[in-house]
């Protein structure tokens, strides 16, 4: 799904009132007659207070579109303006005047100096406060408006945006921002949605449609994209009948050490479910005993040392090579890495202790084969990239190190992020079951058979993440997150590969506008 930027939906708004011939103003009463619908379908005419609050742009514009039908339909509602400027747009104003006609008297104006209206725990509050238009910090008496809604614990529904959010940049305090129970986001949600620091703000979301042209939506190419089925089945290399295990590559994942084999079972294991033709591991000796009984399929190399890696030697021509997992950071290990990236010309997946010695000597990173894809989680991330300031900061130079090497970076968390240079792809699957340890070797095995079946890096990247996380989704819904376990991951990686031909069922509403939207 593409996440568009601020400045395309303008854009696609303008191309919109043309295309169709339609002003502005009723592209406006559209996405209001949207907002109106959502609420009117859960409400069903009940009297709970209802507070609208305008900003006096066109995030307020929206919100008084939605009072104004709110009041035509015998709701309980309280309309306010928040004026913190004199600079009113159009699409406030024609709105403002509707307004008065329809309930015969101004919204109350709240001003700096004004009390706040008293607003009950079991109201609603319609937050149109600011839209994606803020370009300034707050002034401190809106900002304690903000607070006020959150003390009064009202549910809060936040029209295109949590006011006080930018879409472009972190909070500086988390007190200069609405705190939405829902988001209705325009046309696509916003990638501060998904972003550590500030996905807090709004508990849920869904997307609204505000009517922008199909023509504008499918040609505008967006640098962000949540990645949904609808992306991954394009992807998808259906299994050939006439095909055999060279089909399908050969897959070599190395690492383990002394007390850590079990990553590069785990690790070979999900290789293996993931489709790869043949699997083989490099592990030191101690490897062999454990992994040769317990994985049947895989074939197995082994150093010359007993306890952890010293000389990278595979007399194999591979696909594909993930290495890294369990593998040790030893001094020996460290040189045979070295050795290794210095005549590697083989696609790579790295991962874990393969990453901390890249951290450990950043020249090494002029090694990699262009595409190389790293899974870093945020420690490991940091250890690359230094610390960042926030998430935006973070992203940044992530970017930087996609672009200087070429590199698909894989930023593993509750929502993983994809980079490859300014490109952006964020995966939602996946839950808190996923937080144990293991999971992370999985994912670098499905990536590495992946790869091994001819996907691209980046697609393999994306498909692998987002398979990754379906596992657990569905795996959940059998252990409950405590007892996931990474092995459960893989147990359940077949059925996130069915899934994928599973059609999602249609909305169950009662209301054809509302089937416009889109759940989360
Ligand atoms: N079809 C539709 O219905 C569509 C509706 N859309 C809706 O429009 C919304 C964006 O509307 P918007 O551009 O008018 O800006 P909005 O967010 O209302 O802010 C109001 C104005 O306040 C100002 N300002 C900024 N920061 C400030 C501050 N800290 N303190 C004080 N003032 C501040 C700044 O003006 P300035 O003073 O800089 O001239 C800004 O312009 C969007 O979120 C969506 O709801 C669009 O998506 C298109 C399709
Ligand atoms: N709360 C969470 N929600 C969704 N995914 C999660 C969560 N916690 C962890 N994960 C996922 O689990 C994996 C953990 O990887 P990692 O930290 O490398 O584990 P390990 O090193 O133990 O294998 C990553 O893919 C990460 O995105
Ligand atoms: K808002």
């Amino acid at each position: 799904m593409k996440i568009f930027s601020d400045e395309q939906v303008y854009e696609g708004d303008k191309f919109t009132a043309q295309k169709q011939q339609i002003t502005s103003i009723e592209l406006m009463e559209r996405a209001g007659i949207q907002i109106f619908n959502w609420l009117h379908l859960r409400m069903q005419g009940a009297q709970v207070p209802i507070h609208v609050f305008c900003g006096i742009g066109n995030n307020g514009g929206n919100g008084l579109v939605v009072a104004r039908h709110l009041v035509n339909h015998g709701y309980n509602v309280h309309t306010y303006v928040v004026n913190f400027s004199d600079k009113r747009t159009k699409g406030f104003l024609v709105n403002y005047d509707l307004m008065k006609q329809t309930q015969k008297k101004w919204p109350t104006l709240i001003g700096p100096k004004d009390d706040f209206p008293k607003i009950g725990p079991d109201d609603i509050i319609l937050d149109a406060v600011f839209g994606v238009g803020l370009n300034r910090p707050a002034d401190d008496w809106v900002v304690h408006l903000f607070q006020h809604f959150k003390a009064s614990k009202a549910f809060v529904l936040s029209v295109d945006i949590p006011s006080g959010l930018k879409t472009n940049a972190a909070p500086v305090k988390d007190t200069d921002v609405v705190w939405a129970n829902h988001t209705l986001s325009f046309q696509s949600p916003k990638l501060v949605f998904f972003l550590e620091d500030t996905a807090k703000f709004t508990a849920q979301w869904e997307v609204l449609d505000v009517g922008i042209d199909p023509e504008y939506l499918q040609k505008t190419n967006t640098l962000t994209t949540l990645i949904t089925k609808q992306d991954i089945l394009p992807v998808y290399k259906p299994r050939k009948p006439f095909s055999h295990k060279g089909t399908y590559g050969h897959a070599l994942l190395i690492g383990g050490s002394y007390g850590k084999i079990g990553a590069v079972q785990l690790a070979s294991r999900a290789t293996l479910v993931s489709g790869a033709g043949l699997v083989t591991a490099f592990v030191p000796k101690c490897g062999y005993l454990p992994l040769q009984s317990s994985v049947p399929e895989l074939m197995l190399i082994t150093d010359t040392n007993d306890t952890c890696i010293s000389n990278i030697a595979i007399p194999i021509e591979p696909t594909v090579i993930g290495i890294g997992v369990g593998m040790g950071t030893s001094e020996e290990t460290a040189s045979a890495f070295t050795d290794f990236l210095n005549q590697n010309t083989k696609p790579l997946v790295i991962d874990a202790d393969g990453l901390n010695l890249l951290a450990k000597t950043p020249a090494l990173m002029e090694k990699l084969p262009k595409y190389s894809v790293l899974t870093p989680h945020a420690k490991e991330l940091e250890r690359l990239i230094g610390k960042w300031s926030n998430d935006f900061d973070k992203l940044d130079k992530a970017i930087n190190l996609s672009e200087k090497y070429n590199i698909i970076l894989v930023l593993k968390g509750r929502f993983t992020l994809i980079v490859y240079k300014k490109n952006l792809y964020i995966n939602a699957t996946g839950n808190p079951g996923l937080a144990t340890g293991g999971t992370g070797d999985v994912l670098t095995g499905i990536i590495t058979g992946l790869m091994a079946q001819q996907y691209e890096p980046l697609e393999a990247a994306i498909f692998g993440v987002y398979l990754h996380g379906k596992s657990a989704d569905i795996a959940v819904q059998d252990f409950g997150y405590e007892a996931m376990t990474a092995s459960r991951v893989i147990s359940y990686l077949p059925k996130a590969f069915l899934d994928l031909f599973v059609k999602p069922e249609p909305p169950k509403t009662a209301n054809k506008q509302d089937d416009k939207t889109t759940k989360k």
